[in-house]
């Protein structure tokens, strides 16, 4: 058992089969897997699948007891993802992909925290303005970023972008989120389109980017990694549940995304071409 440190949390994975395990000191809410059986109508290319290999698994709701009652104030969740190491047909492993909801004013959808506790995510972000059209074939990319995340770092999911999460590393992807409870999630719009607007694949050894051609007019891609930001709570090195207990306020933007989006925005730091 590998103890996964940079969460902060006494959690820990089993190295051969990527399963986690928590100390009794923890509660959690619940645990969900997708296997490539799941996966179907998402990936790349789907002859021949492995329907019962594993893709990914959830672990809902994880907090200490005494910590309980701040996150149900605050309406937030702590979850924990893990990744599998490797590829279905080429495609490197990842989650389905979805929109957040609308935030009440109908100004901004809500955002969401990730952190990379062990392993290198690719975080495709598609922005929508209409992600939630009436005809999904109506609906319409407006912005799209690759966004690198290394072990230890963490990326905010900006308002108004859909999310798919990618592990382009050698071993398992294990990140956590922190999450606003009442944010609607939205699959439609990425089920209707068969995933992203780019799939991740692995070729000769090097990851590559393949454009789902159900999509029309995507704007040219941009490259990015992450910078931290304290005043929004994220600083590299300081576990993010830490960080949150220290500083709850830090982390309004979750419920409340209007005027924090240009400074969540400006945690992306942008490169030529992918960054590995
Ligand atoms: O399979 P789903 O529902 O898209 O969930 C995958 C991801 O979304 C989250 O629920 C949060 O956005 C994570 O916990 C998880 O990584």
């Amino acid at each position: 058992m590998l103890e996964l440190k940079n969460s902060g949390l006494p959690l820990y994975i089993d190295e051969k089969n990527h399963v986690m395990a928590l100390s009794a000191l923890l509660k959690y809410d619940g645990f969900g897997r997708k296997t490539v059986e799941k996966m179907q109508g998402l990936l790349a290319d789907e002859h021949d699948l492995p329907l019962d290999e594993l893709v990914y698994d959830v672990y809902r709701g994880i907090a200490y007891p005494e910590d309980e009652e701040l996150l149900k104030k605050d309406d937030y969740r702590y979850d924990i993802t893990i990744i599998m190491p490797g590829q279905v047909n080429g495609e490197c492993k990842k989650t389905s992909g979805h929109y957040h909801g609308w935030n009440p004013e109908k100004t901004n959808t809500y955002a969401e925290v990730y952190e990379v506790i062990k392993g290198t995510a690719l975080y495709i972000l598609q922005k929508s303005d209409n992600f939630d059209a009436e005809d999904p074939a109506d609906v319409r990319v407006d912005d799209l970023i690759f966004a690198t995340v290394h072990e230890g770092e963490t990326i905010l999911i900006p308002p108004n972008y859909g999310h798919c999460s990618v592990n382009i590393g050698d071993g398992p992807l294990v990140f956590s989120n922190l999450a606003y409870v009442p944010c609607p999630v939205h699959y439609g719009p990425v089920k209707q389109f068969h995933g992203m607007s780019f799939y991740v694949m692995v070729e000769n050894g090097e990851v590559k980017l393949k454009a789902n051609d159900r999509y029309v007019d995507v704007p040219k891609a941009k490259f990015a990694t992450v910078k931290e930001n304290p005043h929004l709570g994220i600083q590299f090195g300081l576990p993010v549940y830490e960080s949150y207990k220290k500083n709850p306020e830090a982390f309004e933007f979750l419920g409340k995304p209007d005027g924090f989006v240009d400074e969540i925005m400006s945690m992306l730091v942008y490169h030529d071409e992918l960054v590995k």
